[in-house]
């Protein structure tokens, strides 16, 4: 047995001038998270500064799968899902290595699941406003209209449908079906949310304030607004038509 109960998920492609700092930000908080990174064979060296704090201090909590070349944040997060069910974790997070999502902010979204009963925790930007700071008023409009576009066709009803700052219990990743998942990007987002919804597992939005990035650039491409913009109809096709699995 492990001595937590919860694994924070954190993907990167050349993250070298955030990766150490947002693991030491996470094992400086009281209650003991365990981490496990997902690296897309990053050419600037992330996953060795990983490995050296995995061998000098954190052994048993730091943990790291290294895959070949840049595969999309979506199969990354499928990988660690299921890293992370088959080491029986019961609380499974995603958090950004930039800051743009605050370390200290697990404690709400765990309290969220663990002690409220709630089976996906989202920590949400648009529950009351825009809570955003530092991000061109072109992204700030994009990300708050995509969600109201997810609302629109789907029906959907999360204020922050593109969120990627989450916790997940066990039993609503053993019951997704994972190989289903066909997104990568803001879509994959929205497609893990709004499986959950159709199943029928409980979903909390959890007020956060979303940073931009100070160190680093963002990774998202051009091609995954286009997934997310026509991959949201798929959704609500996929509304209509699909047999959802039961809740485990
Ligand atoms: N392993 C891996 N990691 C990746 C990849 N692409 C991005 N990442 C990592 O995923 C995290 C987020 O990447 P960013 O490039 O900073 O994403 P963003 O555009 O700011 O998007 C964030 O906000 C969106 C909502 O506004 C979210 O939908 C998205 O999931 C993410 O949280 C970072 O830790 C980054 O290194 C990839 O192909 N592979």
């Amino acid at each position: 047995m492990h001595d937590s109960d919860s694994i924070v998920i954190i993907p990167t492609y050349n993250e070298k001038e955030n990766i150490e700092k947002i693991i030491r930000a996470v094992f400086s908080l009281d209650k003991c998270f365990h981490i496990l990174v997902i690296d897309d064979g990053s050419p600037d060296g992330t996953a060795d500064i990983v490995k050296r704090l995995m061998s000098e201090e954190f052994s048993g909590r730091l943990f790291i799968l290294e895959r070949k070349g840049k595969l999309g944040l979506g199969t990354a997060y499928i990988t660690g899902f299921r890293w992370a069910l088959e080491h029986e974790y019961e609380y499974i997070f995603e958090m950004d290595a930039d800051f743009s999502h605050d370390p200290n902010d697990l404690p709400r979204l765990y309290s969220a699941c663990h002690d409220e009963g709630y089976d996906v925790a989202i920590g949400s930007r648009y529950v009351s406003g825009v809570n955003v700071v530092n991000w061109p008023i072109g992204r700030v409009l994009m990300s708050y209209f995509a969600s109201k576009y997810v609302r629109m066709v789907t029906g959907f009803k999360v204020n922050d449908t593109t969120a990627g700052f989450k916790c997940y219990r066990r039993r609503v990743l053993e019951t997704i079906e994972l190989d289903k998942i066909r997104f990568k990007g803001y879509a994959f987002q929205i497609e893990m949310k709004f499986t959950a919804y159709k199943i029928g597992f409980k979903i909390k939005e959890v007020p956060v304030i979303f940073v931009n990035r100070r160190e680093g650039v963002s990774k998202m491409s051009g091609g995954i607004f286009s997934e997310a913009f026509f991959g949201v109809m798929r959704l609500r096709w996929d509304g209509w038509t699909r047999k959802y699995p039961c809740p485990a």
